[in-house]
């Protein structure tokens, strides 16, 4: 059950708690039966499909990917990418041994996607065009381990290169945002299923939501309200959002 009535943002739309994302993503595992291969597939090329709405290929770009789910949404969008004229080059320090996510890389190393051994190895972040952050989503618990720690601290000390976050900006707490300050400051975020209670927070100036799979009964039961997407797209901008958040500050949500 979802815990309680999912708070709205300040524009009306639904923020997931962390608990109710992943009872969420039970519930869409158990009840319609997808698979999580399924899900991260959806969820993968909808966060290609919403990069390719603001950046333009060829642009290079430098993908980051965490040990959990999170990471495989960038494996699969890497691969979306590639097949939409860009440049991905993939940072994947802590590989999940599940045939899933092996399978995804090799599904990029067959597209010549270079992997990076560390990094150290990615150079100068001024030579990609955008990061995207695909390390942690809604599964992220306390202080980012190493190597993410050191992976975060540059990317947040580094201006010059957009950052683009997969569900949750990562390090942020998810229900709370970056509470202890000095984290990432994304660009660009990409909700997936519904933006989560840090997206709050959010003050870049595009947001999008992705993952266009949930169905109207997983919707009614956790009390969703989100936009529709336009036609055939598989991500849909969240248009007043970085407007509200520049000029109010970020409201508190309401309980029950
Ligand atoms: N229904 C959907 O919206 C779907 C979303 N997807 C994506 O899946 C993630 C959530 O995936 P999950 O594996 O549960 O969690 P994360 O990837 O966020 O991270 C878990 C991973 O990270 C490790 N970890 C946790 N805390 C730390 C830490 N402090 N330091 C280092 N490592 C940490 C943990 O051990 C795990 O290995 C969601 O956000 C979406 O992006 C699905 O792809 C499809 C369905
Ligand atoms: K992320």
């Amino acid at each position: 059950m979802a815990s309680s009535q999912p708070p709205p943002s300040s524009s009306g739309i639904s923020l997931l708690t962390a608990e109710d994302s992943a009872a969420l993503d039970a519930d869409l595992m158990s009840t319609p039966g997808f698979s999580i291969d399924q899900l991260m597939e959806l969820a993968g090329l909808s966060v290609a499909c919403a990069i390719a709405k603001v950046y333009p290929p060829p642009s290079r770009v430098l993908i980051v990917c965490g040990p959990g789910n999170n990471g495989g949404d960038g494996l699969v969008a890497a691969r979306h990418l590639w097949q939409f004229g860009y440049r991905p080059t993939c940072l994947y320090p802590k590989p999940t041994a599940r045939q899933l996510f092996t399978n995804l890389v090799e599904q990029c190393k067959q597209l010549d996607i270079e992997f990076l051994p560390s990094w150290e190895a990615a150079g100068d972040l001024g030579s990609y065009d955008v990061v995207l952050d695909a390390m942690f989503g809604f599964g992220f618990k306390g202080d980012p381990r190493p190597p993410f720690d050191t992976i975060l601290k540059d990317l947040s000390k580094s201006g010059a290169t957009p950052v683009v976050s997969v569900d949750v900006p990562s390090g942020w707490s998810v229900d709370e945002g970056d509470s202890k300050g000095g984290g990432l400051k994304p660009e660009m975020l990409i909700s997936l299923t519904a933006p989560k209670l840090s997206a709050r927070f959010f003050e870049g100036p595009h947001h999008f939501l992705g993952g266009r799979f949930v169905p109207p009964g997983i919707a009614s039961k956790y009390s969703l309200e989100l936009p529709a997407y336009p036609g055939s797209e598989q991500c849909v901008r969240l248009e007043e959002w970085g407007q509200q958040r520049r000029t109010k500050q970020p409201q508190e949500p309401c309980e029950g």
